[in-house]
């Protein structure tokens, strides 16, 4: 077998499923692309912009003679997604997936798909636009993607798995999926239920009207309004699928910032002080490495 696949099915052509899509067409241009979405106007959308080869009419059609099936839907319908598509499932196809949280989706692909060899995969890449026109070949440029085999898991599908993803110019970590559902609570969901929570805040506030929370929307603001503009369908879902982790992450925050509530009230200025030089250290540390991310070279060749 080789490490390359030969045709890839991604089912759910939005902003994930569309970005692979292209990066695949243009940095491995010999591994054929199908698609399918359950929007039929979606599905029109993406044979326009080209995001797949082949815009398949049905599930079954598009992952016929796959060897590779990537499920990029919302995680509250990979069950429905997988079930459609398994009539016409090659027997030896991988089934991977690109979603926010780990440790549901391999329960769910694992009961629907029990045959098969599961990959479940994260790139932590996005923006805050969904749908067919909101994909670009770029997205994955060194960003990670997290592979969360089960144990035991071929360690040649994981290989070629991870060789497709530095392929399309993602760095790949292997991680346990419990664990990938921990960290990324903190790093990725606490952020958005605190930006969702701030902006309709300000919404709310009767003492500050809408116009003036649109015309000082400057700086911190501002960033927190494009965060809590993300897709609300993607983001139930994550809250739903990764429930035990943001909860523990949210009482920890919550801990965390009522001790900063307590400095401002007893007018502690060295806690605040002391505090926010530890924040602006590891927004420094990010940066840093961030540098290292844009100028490495992640082998994107275009051979696997
Ligand atoms: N947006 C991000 O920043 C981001 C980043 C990393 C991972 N993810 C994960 O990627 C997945 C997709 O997110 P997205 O941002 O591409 O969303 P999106 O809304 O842009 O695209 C999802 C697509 O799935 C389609 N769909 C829904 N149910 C379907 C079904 N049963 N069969 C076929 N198609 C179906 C929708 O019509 C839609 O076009 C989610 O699981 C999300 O957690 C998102
Ligand atoms: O950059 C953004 O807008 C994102 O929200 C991307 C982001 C993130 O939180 O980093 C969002 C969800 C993911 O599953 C992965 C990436």
């Amino acid at each position: 077998m080789t490490m390359s696949f030969a045709k890839i099915a991604i089912i759910g052509l939005g902003l994930q499923g569309g970005s692979i899509g292209l990066a695949v067409q243009q940095y491995l241009p010999k591994i054929a692309t199908s698609g399918y979405d359950r929007d039929p106007a979606t599905r029109a959308r993406a044979a326009e912009r080209g995001l797949v080869g082949h815009v398949a009419e049905t599930a079954v059609e598009a992952v016929q003679d796959a060897d590779l099936v990537i499920f990029c839907v919302p995680l509250g319908a990979m069950g429905d997604a997988a079930r459609e598509c398994a009539p016409g499932l090659r027997p030896d196809a991988v089934i991977s997936d690109v979603g926010s949280s780990k440790e549901a989706v391999a329960k769910v692909l694992g009961e629907v798909l029990p045959n098969h060899v599961i990959i479940p995969a994260h790139p932590v890449a996005g923006t805050e636009n969904s749908g067919p026109d909101a994909g670009f070949a770029s997205l994955f440029e060194g960003r990670w993607c997290i592979i969360t085999p089960a144990e035991g898991t071929d360690p040649f599908e994981i290989e070629r798995l991870s060789v497709l993803w530095q392929a399309i110019g993602a760095r790949v970590e292997i991680m346990a999926p419990a664990h990938h559902d921990r960290v990324l609570a903190v790093t990725s969901h606490l952020p958005h239920l605190i930006a969702y929570t701030i902006v309709g805040t300000a919404g709310d506030l009767e003492e500050v009207t809408q116009n003036e929370v649109i015309k000082y929307s400057a700086g911190g603001f501002r960033d927190f309004t494009r965060i809590a503009a993300s897709d609300p369908t993607m983001w139930r879902d994550v809250f739903l699928y990764n429930r035990d982790a943001v909860l523990h992450m949210l009482q920890v925050f919550t801990e965390d910032l009522t001790e900063l509530q307590k400095a401002i009230r007893l007018g502690d200025g060295e806690k605040l002080f002391d505090h926010f030089t530890r924040t602006r250290a590891i927004r420094r540390s990010i940066i840093e490495q961030g540098q290292d991310v844009a100028s490495a070279n992640f082998g994107r060749d275009g051979k696997v």
